[in-house]
């Protein structure tokens, strides 16, 4: 029951993400039995729809669920966690006003089950929202999450793909990064 996915060309409103949803031993410290559970990416499904979305939307539509409802469709495997890795730290706010994708991750979890960490490769850059709240929503929801270092060039580089400047935006969000990295 997918519903209708079609390529659309990148825009200058949002960021090209992918996120891919996965169960993972809790016992398997070279990751190597993970399942892939879903993927997603930015505008893959019909609306103005973000990677994390699309990929819980995914996973709803194959199990038969509504959206909002693919919490309780989510596997609950005893010794295992449902990890997301996600290209850009999950919004916390859209200029579109849309349910954030923190808030559709946190949405997943009810009585210790939903989704336990999210890894994300670049934290949101402030072109659209400012200062990003991604991060302190997962928190609150109890999702850890991990920012994984090193893919920061090509994941902006997809980013940016469909805004006007993608150059000049990358290298003015590495330099950012760059920054914070020497405040640090
Ligand atoms: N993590 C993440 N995954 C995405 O697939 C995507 N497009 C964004 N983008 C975040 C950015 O803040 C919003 O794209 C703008 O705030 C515009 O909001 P809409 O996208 O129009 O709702 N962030
Ligand atoms: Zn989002």
């Amino acid at each position: 029951m997918h519903r209708s996915s079609y390529p659309i060309s990148p825009r200058p409103t949002n960021f090209r993400v992918g996120a891919i949803l996965l169960s993972r031993s809790d016992s398997d410290p070279t990751f190597a039995e993970d399942t892939i559970l879903s993927t997603g990416y930015t505008m893959e499904l019909a609306g103005n729809t973000h990677a994390e979305q699309c990929c819980l939307a995914n996973f709803a539509s194959v199990h038969g669920v509504a959206d909002e409802d693919v919490g309780s469709a989510l596997p609950a495997t005893p010794r295992h966690s449902l990890v997301m890795y996600v290209t850009m730290e999950p919004c916390g706010k859209r200029l579109s006003g849309n349910t954030p994708c923190a808030a559709r991750l946190a949405a997943t979890r009810n009585a210790g089950r939903g989704i336990q960490k999210v890894y994300f490769g670049v934290k949101e850059p402030g072109t659209f929202v400012g200062e990003s709240v991604g991060c302190a929503m997962l928190s609150e929801a109890g999702i850890e999450w991990e920012y994984v270092s090193g893919f920061e060039k090509e994941i902006l580089e997809v980013a940016f793909a469909g805004h006007e400047n993608p150059a000049r935006e990358v290298e003015e969000a590495l330099e950012g990064i760059r920054v914070e990295r020497e405040k640090a």
